[in-house]
C-alpha cells in the first residue's frame, strides 16, 4: 500500500467554495461542444466507442464523408472508419507529449477550408487525452491476452476464443474442431541447448505452426511448451489433415544450436466440437486426443472420436 503524508489542514475558503459553485452551474447549465464532447469521452475507455464520440460531434461542425482512424496497437494495426472517401482529404497525426496516438483523416467531395481544419484541431485537441487513455486501455487489454515470448495468443485468449466458438456452433450450427500440439521431450532440449535457445526454438516453432495454418484459424500458446489452433468451419478430418501438416512443418525445422542443429517433433490432438458441450469439455477430450499422441509414441496425430 502506499502512503502519502496528509495534506495540511486550511481554514474554510468561502470565497473558493463560491467559484466552485459558479463553476459547476456553468459547466453543467451550457455545456458546449467541447465540454460536451470530452465529457462523452470520459464515459469509456473504448477506443472504437471514443471514435464514434468524435466522429458524431465533428460531423455536426465540419459535414464529411468519411472519417478514418488507424493506429498501430501492438502486433495489430487498429482501423476505424465511417462513410466513403471523397477527393479531398486532410490527415493529422494525433500526438501528445512526443507520443503518437494514430492518424485521423477526414475525405470529403468539397474542399476543406482553413476554418474547417482548425475546428478539427480544437476537437482533436479536447479529445487526445481521452484517446491517449483508450490507447493504453487497449495496449493492456491485448497485452493480456498474449504470450509475451512468441507474441501469439496466450491461455487467456485461448478460452475465451474456445468459448466464443461454443457459442457460435450453437446458435449458427458453426463446425469447429481445436488441435492441440505438445513439443516432445522439449525438457532435453533446455537440458542440452540451454533455455535461450529454447526459446528461440518456441518461436520457430510459433512461426511454423502459423505458416501451417489458414489465416482464418487462431494459433495459441497455453502452456510452456504447449500450442492450440482453433479451426472454424472444419470438420474432423479435415482438422486431421491440418495437424498433420502442422506436424511435418514442426519436424522440418532446424535450429542452430551451437555446432549442431536442434530438431523438435510434436504430438497432436484433435477434438471435434460437439453440439451442447461446454469448451471445458471439449478442451479436456483434445487433451486425451493428445495424451494418447504422446502415449503411442509421441510425433503423431489422434483423435478423440477413435479413442473410446
Ligand atoms: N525454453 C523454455 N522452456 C520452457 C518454457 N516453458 C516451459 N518450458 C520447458 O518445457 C519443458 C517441458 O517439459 P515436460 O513437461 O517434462 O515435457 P517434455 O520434456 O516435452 O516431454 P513430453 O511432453 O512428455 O514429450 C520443461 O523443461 C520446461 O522448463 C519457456 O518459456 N521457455
Amino acid at each position: 500500500m502506499k502512503h502519502i503524508s496528509p495534506f495540511p489542514l486550511t481554514a474554510p475558503q468561502p470565497q473558493k467554495l463560491a467559484e466552485l459553485r459558479q463553476s459547476f452551474e456553468e459547466w453543467n447549465s451550457e455545456p458546449g461542444i467541447l465540454n460536451r464532447l470530452v465529457r462523452r469521452l470520459s464515459a469509456t475507455l473504448k477506443l472504437d466507442a471514443q471514435l464514434t464520440m468524435l466522429a458524431e460531434e465533428m460531423v455536426q461542425v465540419i459535414p464529411f464523408d468519411a472519417f478514418q482512424y488507424r493506429h498501430q496497437l501492438g502486433r495489430q494495426e487498429f482501423m476505424f472508419t465511417t462513410g466513403m472517401g471523397g477527393p479531398h482529404r486532410c490527415e493529422f497525426r494525433l500526438n501528445l507529449e512526443g507520443e503518437n496516438f494514430g492518424t485521423l483523416t477526414l475525405h470529403r467531395r468539397k474542399r476543406f477550408s482553413n476554418d474547417e481544419l482548425q475546428a478539427v484541431e480544437m476537437l482533436i485537441g479536447a479529445a487526445i487525452c481521452a484517446l491517449r487513455n483508450a490507447c493504453h486501455f487497449s495496449a493492456m487489454e491485448q497485452a493480456s491476452l498474449t504470450d509475451a515470448l512468441t507474441g501469439i495468443g496466450n491461455k487467456r485468449a485461448m478460452e475465451e476464443a474456445l468459448q466464443k466458438a461454443q457459442m457460435l456452433t450453437g446458435r449458427h450450427n458453426e463446425t469447429y474442431s481445436l488441435i492441440l500440439c505438445d513439443l516432445d521431450h522439449f525438457k532435453a532440449v533446455n537440458d542440452t541447448c540451454g533455455h535461450v535457445v529454447g526459446d528461440l526454438v518456441l518461436k520457430r516453432v510459433t512461426e511454423a505452426l502459423e505458416s501451417a495454418v489458414r489465416s482464418s484459424d487462431s494459433v495459441y500458446r497455453f502452456g510452456g511448451e504447449e500450442f492450440a489452433v482453433l479451426l472454424p468451419h472444419t470438420d474432423q478430418n479435415d482438422a486431421v489433415d491440418v495437424a498433420e501438416r502442422v506436424r511435418s512443418a514442426i519436424e522440418a525445422l532446424r535450429i542452430d544450436c551451437e555446432e549442431h542443429s536442434v530438431a523438435v517433433t510434436t504430438s497432436c490432438g484433435v477434438a471435434l466440437h460437439r453440439a451442447g458441450e461446454g469448451s471445458g469439455q471439449w478442451l479436456a477430450r483434445a487433451d486425451e486426443a493428445l495424451y494418447r499422441a504422446k502415449d503411442q509414441g509421441r510425433n503423431c496425430t489422434r483423435v478423440f472420436a477413435t479413442i473410446s
